[in-house]
């Protein structure tokens, strides 16, 4: 990251100190602008207990990409943030010039913010996964730059394992091809290969908050269910652990993906996998695209092995509705499409009114608090750390969030900053390469916040200098 930066901090007066303030080359005076009406806007607080709004709330600017919830974009324009948004994702090289000037940039599963993308954000400071996959963030890049990440972990899970028990049903009944064939006007009535799925075995793979969810859905329609995950959990009513991903495969007459995309998950399932599963048995992934391998699945249903699969996620996926899904972006588009009880969704497992909407107020609101008050509290990618709200009933107190590498002798040389001023509460907490402190200094006035801004970039180890209140 380049010291020449553009984040708004905040003037005694309230007013906007966007105006190259990181770069400890521009003189202080560029950074803290106001030397009259000290803390002007916290006298104009009528109750002490009013939380105050760090710098000039209007000087942060949100990109929101992918259609987020209205819920969302309102909690972030009621703070007074400048915000775009827009309904789809965007290209790499439209992503880069748009990420350049934004504070906050708020994304859902398809953006990709790589390292290349990042290293244009200068301005950047915090992203916000208005879903739960955090894959498509390079979490360690955006860690190393000061940009913390925040995602939604729970919030459409129950969304996902409902959509799953419908697939199910429709897979083991034929619904999708019964359904197809009657729209084109053909009457079908067949009960060859179709199924109650009540004593069928549904074999969960990866048993976290979905799976959790959908394993009580199962066992409520008469299914038992077994689960396969790479670390010891309590079963949800009678469901069993099973040691391998082969021995859940032997034994689930339906296989369910709801597992990350890391690397030990890509390809997780493939030939091999397939070689093990129940002949005339389902597949149903709506974990990430690269979980299966998809030419393995299309030789399995091709070979009958597998009677049906529903597929929501895919390697690549379109940017925005409407783009079309075919061998340009995906060779084996043409494939797939070509096969019988197979249900392809456009990755809609999340997408439904109540998942969306409180996905929007969680990660809004996680947003917010990062930007105004510096609390990492639900970060995938930061140590969490948090101090309570500063009040209006605490004249002349500063907030230093100060982002570091995690080496030694950090906090000695910062404290050495801070050690002029009364340092109220302080709180610092390290992960992996990356140190995050915060600190509420009382007594401090115009000159000295342009003094510790400097003093505090100066040290070889910032990674971010932030100065709230
Ligand atoms: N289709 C859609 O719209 C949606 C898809 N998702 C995807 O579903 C995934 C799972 O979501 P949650 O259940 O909320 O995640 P979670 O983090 O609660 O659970 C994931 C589980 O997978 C297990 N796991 C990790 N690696 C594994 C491996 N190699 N083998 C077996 N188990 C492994 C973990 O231990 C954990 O228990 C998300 O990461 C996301 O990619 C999530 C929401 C919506
Ligand atoms: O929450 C997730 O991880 C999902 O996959 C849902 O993604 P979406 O918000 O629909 O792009």
């Amino acid at each position: 990251m380049s010291a020449a930066q553009n984040i708004p901090t905040r003037n005694r007066d309230g007013a906007s100190a966007v105006t190259n303030s990181f770069d400890p080359s521009t003189s202080p005076t560029a950074t803290f602008t106001s030397p009259s009406n000290s803390f002007s806007h916290r006298a104009s607080q009528s109750s002490s207990t009013k939380q105050l709004k760090p710098f000039n709330t209007q000087d942060v600017k949100v990109l929101l990409l992918e259609n987020i919830n209205v819920t969302g974009q309102d909690i972030l324009r009621q703070q007074g943030y400048q915000v775009e948004a827009l309904k789809s994702s965007l290209p790499e090289d439209q992503l880069i010039e748009k990420i350049k000037d934004v504070h906050v940039i708020g994304i859902r599963s398809k953006t990709k913010l790589t390292a290349k993308v990042l290293e244009h954000a200068k301005n950047l400071i915090v992203i916000g996964c208005f879903c739960i996959g955090t894959n498509q963030v390079d979490l360690t890049a955006a860690a190393n730059a000061g940009i913390a990440v925040f995602n939604s972990p729970f919030s459409n899970s129950r969304s996902v394992a409902e959509l799953v028990i419908s697939e199910i049903i429709a897979l083991a009944r034929q619904l999708a091809d019964r359904s197809m064939e009657l729209h084109k006007g053909i009457w079908n009535k067949v009960s060859a290969g179709c199924w109650e799925v009540r004593g069928k075995t549904l074999g969960i793979v990866g048993y976290g908050h979905i799976g959790n969810q959908l394993s009580v859905l199962a066992e409520a329609m008469g299914m038992s269910v077994i689960y396969y995950d790479v670390v010891n959990l309590m079963s949800m009513g009678t469901a069993k652990q099973v040691p391998t991903l082969k021995a859940l495969l032997e034994g689930a007459d339906f296989v369910t993906l709801h597992v990350p995309e890391i690397p030990e998950t890509q390809n997780m399932i493939s030939t091999e996998q397939f070689g093990y599963m129940r002949k005339g048995s389902y597949l149903i992934n709506a974990s990430r695209g690269t979980v299966v391998d998809i030419p393995a699945l299309v030789e399995a249903m091709r070979s009958g092995k597998i009677a049906g699969a529903a597929i929501d996620v895919y390697p690549n996926e379109p940017a925005g509705n409407g783009d079309y899904f075919n061998k340009e972006l995906n060779t084996w588009a043409e494939d797939l499409r070509s096969l019988k009880n197979l249900i392809l969704t456009p990755h809609i497992g999340g997408s439904t009114e109540e998942a969306q909407s409180a996905i929007g107020v969680e990660v809004a609101d996680a947003l917010a608090k990062y930007v105004n008050e510096g609390s990492t509290v639900g970060a995938v990618n930061m140590p969490e750390v948090n101090l309570r709200s500063l009040t209006a009933d605490e004249p002349n107190h500063v907030r230093i969030i100060y982002i570091h590498k995690n080496v030694p002798g950090v906090l000695r040389r910062v404290n050495e900053v801070l050690g002029e001023h009364n340092v109220d509460k302080q709180m610092t907490d390290s992960r992996g390469d990356v140190a995050y402190l915060m600190a509420d200094i009382s007594n401090v006035n115009q000159r000295d916040i342009a003094s510790l801004y400097n003093s505090l970039e100066d040290l070889g180890s910032r990674v971010r200098t932030r100065v709230l209140y």
